[in-house]
């Protein structure tokens, strides 16, 4: 039987009023939620400050833990929304706890607003530049390119000026072929989320003892990855530097 038009077009509104009633309730209830979370992340960051941290509260290995919980307990939610939704959340929480100094290059801007937002305030530096910024800022963090033949700021790290800066995460953590589009580094020790990779460098004849997936060379030096964690304080050979560890989903 053939519904007469006006009589649809009335079931269907009063079908979309009822939906749209579910959503503003559901909003409602992730906006409490929101401000709970936010709340419960302010009295860890106060925790933090009172355990004598000066620097930033930011704990990539915690973040990409939470995103990989979320996306294990609710497999039908979509990766990529969960991890925009929960970006956003976090930077929000790392802005709250006293802001962050992003420095990054053009090419890795897109990268670094993915990680960040607009929170935080964002330079656009060379990534030498970035790269001192990130060694001296106790806030800043440096988003650089994924290293290629034209990427060749790792062989900067050999540098003793630059000890104690590490990659510690990647942009975006979800990148299916495994190689993310951006790294993220600070000046502190990379930390194990239980499935993370490193990145070694050095003379490419030491390095092939490590037995890992080689990303680039320049000059003497190669760049490579290894599936497992190294601590900052792993004994390395002679001339190897640990450029640091990331985790993606
Ligand atoms: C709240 C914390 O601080 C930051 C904010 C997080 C969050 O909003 O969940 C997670 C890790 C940290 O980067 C924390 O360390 O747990």
């Amino acid at each position: 039987m053939n519904m007469p038009t006006p009589l649809l077009k009335t079931a269907q509104l009063a079908d979309m009023a009822a939906l749209r009633d579910a959503i503003d309730a559901i909003d409602g209830e992730l906006a409490r939620l929101i401000a709970q979370r936010s709340g419960l992340a302010r009295a860890i960051a106060a925790a933090k400050q009172a355990e004598g941290e000066t620097g930033f509260g930011w704990r990539p290995a915690r973040e990409i833990e939470i995103l990989r919980k979320l996306l294990a307990r609710q497999p039908d939610l979509d990766p990529s929304l969960a991890a925009a939704v929960w970006r956003a959340l976090i930077s929000a929480n790392l802005a709250a706890q006293g802001g962050l100094d992003i420095v990054t290059t053009l090419e890795a801007a897109p990268w670094a607003r993915l990680a960040f937002g607009a929170a935080s305030e964002t330079r656009i530096l060379s990534a030498a530049e970035a790269l001192v910024a990130a060694k001296q800022g106790a806030r800043t963090i440096a988003c650089l390119p994924w290293p290629d033949a034209g990427t060749g700021w790792w062989v900067d790290l050999l540098d003793a000026s630059l000890s104690g800066v590490h990659v510690c995460a990647a942009s975006p953590q979800i990148a299916q072929s495994g190689v993310p589009e951006a790294l993220l580094l600070a000046h502190r020790a990379p930390e194990a989320s239980g499935k993370d990779t490193t990145l070694l460098a050095g003379p490419c004849d030491v390095l092939t003892a490590y037995g890992g997936l080689e990303i680039t060379r320049q000059g003497p030096y190669s760049l490579v990855q290894l599936s497992s964690f190294f601590d900052q304080d792993a004994t390395l050979a002679a001339g190897v530097r640990l450029v640091g560890c990331f985790a993606l989903v």
